[in-house]
């Protein structure tokens, strides 16, 4: 399909700000991101006129980017490609199956025509109280009580905290200065009716399949990255060391439990996540060699939520943070990336996020808990979390 002139000399911004103005407005979702390293940026409209959640988002094998909450009780989305536009080349793709609509041709016309107005900032304003601060010390005092009692080893209690803004955020814009600010993360955008507007700039990739080789990493372990720090001089406490050990051996557990035995394991090293230093063990599965063709879809029921944001053993951490997180995560922890697209599928844990309202968003971050925890640091962890978009978004 060709791609009139008009649209590709508007700026991406605005095309992002139409696409998801279209998706509102016609009904349809829109997925919009960058993987690590790359330049180009990726968007795709599904316009199904209600997306339907799906159980298997990997099992359909349709092209598309999937959008999966922290709880798997609730719902997991696909927006399927039906259009694709690579905005770094400008080329537009059709899903070979979808006969190009009347409502293609009013998205491509829509893109052109619309004038998203130019980029102006919101004054934003963080609403956060003592109250909040307490509850978060509290809640860590008795995940270190519920450590010590024996009742599992390590928990990721988190919480929210809402920025407010006096006009609507121009979240195309924000969406190209994270992809500026953070090139080794991977930048999202989603609009799925039923889910609102999120966007993020994750380091925690979950799984990934390309060229028959299954990847994923174990994450975690938390500090402050100054700039010019250089990453041979870090040191680690004891308690991060056993922090993201844990999260090394819940994914060695999902393997054993598939009587998968032979991966590479790198690692632990420290690595860089915009204004953060974390420890990262990366795994790797040749998929053929090791006959495991689906490991993709196996592993990625077996991972999700994994111990780098819910906690080891799985069961009695997720209980307790049902119990006494005290509100619901919805899409944060999640899991979200292109799947089946261009051979590759790229899952991402999503962190360092936010969701987007009218005159507000919600920005979201935990901090792994385990005996030797201090409170007041734990709360500093998710502090510095937030800030990875906070310091970025205008
Ligand atoms: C839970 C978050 O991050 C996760 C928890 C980490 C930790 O506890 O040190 C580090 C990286 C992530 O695996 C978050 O960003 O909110």
């Amino acid at each position: 399909m060709t791609i009139s002139e008009e649209i590709k000399i508007q700026p991406i911004e605005q095309v992002i700000n139409n696409a998801i103005a279209f998706g509102k407005q016609e009904g349809g979702a829109v997925a919009v991101w960058r993987t690590p390293g790359e330049d180009n940026i990726q968007l795709i409209v599904d316009f199904s006129a209600e997306l339907q959640p799906t159980q298997d988002p990997l099992d359909s094998k349709a092209p598309g980017f999937v959008f999966a909450p922290f709880d798997i009780s609730e719902d997991t989305y696909l927006v399927k490609a039906d259009l694709h536009i690579n905005l770094g080349n400008h080329q537009i793709t059709t899903r070979p199956d979808y006969s190009v609509s009347t409502k293609t041709e009013k998205l491509l016309t829509f893109l052109e025509k619309e004038k998203s107005p130019k980029t102006s900032y919101s004054d934003i304003g963080v609403s956060e109280s003592k109250e909040d601060k307490d509850k978060f010390i509290q809640l860590v005092n008795s995940s270190v009580k519920a450590i010590q009692n024996g009742q599992f080893q390590k928990v990721v209690p988190s919480r929210k905290k809402e920025i407010h803004f006096d006009k609507p955020l121009n979240v195309g814009n924000n969406f190209l200065r994270l992809t500026k600010a953070y090139p080794s993360a991977f930048i999202s955008l989603v609009f799925v009716p039923q889910a609102g507007i999120w966007m993020g700039a994750t380091p925690e990739l979950l799984i990934s399949v390309k060229d028959n080789i299954f990847k994923s990493v174990a994450l975690a372990g938390t500090q402050k990255y100054e700039d010019g720090t250089s990453l041979s001089n870090v040191a680690w406490t004891q308690k991060e060391i056993e922090e993201q050990a844990l999260v090394s051996r819940y994914i060695i557990n999902c393997f054993k439990k598939i009587r998968l035995r032979e991966f590479e394991e790198v690692g632990p090293k420290t690595v860089i996540a915009g204004n953060l230093l974390h420890l990262k063990t990366e795994y790797k599965v040749n998929m053929v060699a090791t006959n495991f063709t689906d490991l993709g879809e196996v592993m990625l029921k077996l991972l999700h939520p994994t111990s780098a944001i819910c906690g080891m053993p799985l069961s009695p951490a997720r209980e307790f943070l049902l119990q006494h997180e005290h509100y619901d995560r919805k899409y944060f922890a999640g899991y979200l990336g292109p799947a089946n697209f261009d051979n590759s599928t790229q899952l991402y844990v999503n962190l360092r996020c936010m969701h987007i309202e009218e005159d507000k968003a919600t920005v979201f971050a935990g901090a792994g808990v385990t005996e030797d925890s201090q409170p007041e640091k734990e709360w500093e962890e998710t502090e510095i979390k937030m800030n990875t978009l906070l310091n970025i978004i205008k």
